[in-house]
C-alpha cells in the first residue's frame, strides 16, 4: 500500500484531499495529533484513531497525541487532578495498542496551555468567534449541552490553538471533531497561523446497533476480559444482510483487517469449514451473498479482538 492509499484507508472525510497530496510532496515528515479527553475507559472507538496514527506513523509522520486534561476539566468529566491521573492510564494503553513509544509525543494540555502566549491567543481568538457558533461546534464534543457552561464555550477556541502551538499538520479524529476543525480552518489564518488539514474517522456505532453509550455498555474496552468480549459479541446485531449498521463487519472493517494480512473465519467442517479472507471487501460481499453465517462471523471477531487486545491486557497488569 503506498503512503497516500495508507493514509486514506478507512477514513470518512480528508479536508482537503489537494492540501493533503500538496503536504507529501513538500514534507518528508509531516505531523500529525490526536486530542483525547482522559477516559476511564479506553474502548474501541478510541482505538479507531489510534489505529489510524499508527497508520500515519508508516506512512512517515511524527505523531503527537495530545492528553487533553484542562478540555476534560472544562468539558465538566472531573478535577483536574482526577483527569490527569486517568491520563496517565490512557498514556499505556495507547503505546500497549501500538503506537511506538520511542517515536510519539505524549503531551499534557497541562504542561503547556496555562502559558501567557497560549492564552493570549486563545483571547485573540475568543475576539473572533461568536458565542453561537462556539456553542454550535461543541454539539457532538459537550457533556450536557443543553445548559452549557462558558468553560464549555472556551474548550473548542483551545482545541483551535493546540493545532497552532503544537504545531501540526493534520489534525486527527472523528468526525464529531468536524465543527470545531472548521472553526480552526477558517480562524487560525487571521491569528498568523498555518490552515490544518483535517482528516476525519467515522464514529463507530455501539455493538447494539444504536449510538454508543457508557450507560448501555454496548461497546468493547481494551479492558474488557476475554469472556466478556465472547459474550458481548454473541449478542452483538449483525443482521443476515446489512452491512450498513453493522457492528460486527465494523470491527473487522476498522480493527482487525488493519492489523492482518489474512484473515481466517474458523468454521466446523459440517458447516464448510474454515474460510480466509484477503481484504475486508471480500468478506463483506461473502456476507451479502450469504455464504458466511452472522455466527461465524462474531466468534471469529471475538477471538481477534481478544488476540489484538492480549497484548494490552498484559501492559496494563
Ligand atoms: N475534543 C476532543 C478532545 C480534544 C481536546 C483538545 C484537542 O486539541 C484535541 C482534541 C474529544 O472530544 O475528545
Amino acid at each position: 500500500m503506498d503512503r497516500l492509499e495508507l493514509i486514506k484507508r478507512n477514513v470518512q472525510e480528508i479536508v482537503t484531499e489537494g492540501e493533503l497530496e500538496e503536504l507529501l510532496n513538500k514534507k518528508e515528515a509531516p505531523r500529525a495529533y490526536v486530542g483525547y479527553e482522559p477516559s476511564g475507559k479506553i474502548h474501541m472507538g478510541h482505538v479507531l484513531t489510534v489505529n489510524k496514527l499508527i497508520d500515519l506513523q508508516k506512512a512517515g509522520f511524527e505523531i503527537t497525541v495530545l492528553l487533553a486534561d484542562v478540555h476534560a476539566y472544562l468539558n465538566r468529566k472531573g478535577t483536574l487532578e482526577e483527569v490527569r491521573k486517568i491520563a496517565d492510564y490512557n498514556k499505556r494503553c495507547f503505546i500497549a495498542l501500538g503506537l511506538d513509544k520511542e517515536k510519539t509525543n505524549f503531551v499534557y494540555g497541562s504542561d503547556y496551555q496555562l502559558g501567557a502566549e497560549y492564552m493570549l491567543n486563545v483571547l485573540k481568538l475568543s475576539r473572533a468567534v461568536t458565542l453561537n457558533r462556539a456553542r454550535r461546534s461543541m454539539d457532538e464534543v459537550g457533556r450536557a449541552m443543553d445548559d452549557p457552561t462558558v468553560s464549555q464555550m472556551v474548550y473548542p477556541l483551545m482545541q483551535a490553538i493546540d493545532i497552532a502551538m503544537l504545531g501540526v499538520d493534520i489534525a486527527v479524529g472523528g468526525i464529531d471533531q468536524r465543527k470545531i476543525h472548521m472553526l480552526a480552518r477558517e480562524n487560525l489564518k487571521n491569528l498568523g497561523f498555518e490552515t490544518p488539514i483535517c482528516i476525519h474517522t467515522p464514529i463507530l456505532l455501539g455493538l447494539d446497533g444504536t449510538k454508543m453509550a457508557s450507560s448501555k455498555e454496548n461497546f468493547i474496552s481494551v479492558d474488557d476480559t476475554e469472556e466478556e468480549i465472547y459474550k458481548k459479541l454473541k449478542k452483538a446485531y449483525c443482521k443476515i444482510g446489512d452491512t450498513e449498521e453493522n457492528p460486527i463487519l465494523a470491527l473487522f472493517r476498522y480493527h482487525i483487517f488493519p492489523r492482518y494480512e489474512t484473515v481466517v473465519i474458523e468454521r466446523p467442517e459440517k458447516f464448510g469449514g474454515n474460510i480466509t479472507y484477503m481484504s475486508y471487501e471480500e468478506m463483506e460481499n461473502a456476507f451479502v451473498a450469504e455464504s458466511v453465517h452472522p455466527m461465524d462471523l462474531k466468534n471469529s471477531a471475538a477471538k481477534y479482538i481478544n488476540e489484538i487486545l492480549d497484548t494490552v491486557r498484559k501492559v496494563l497488569l
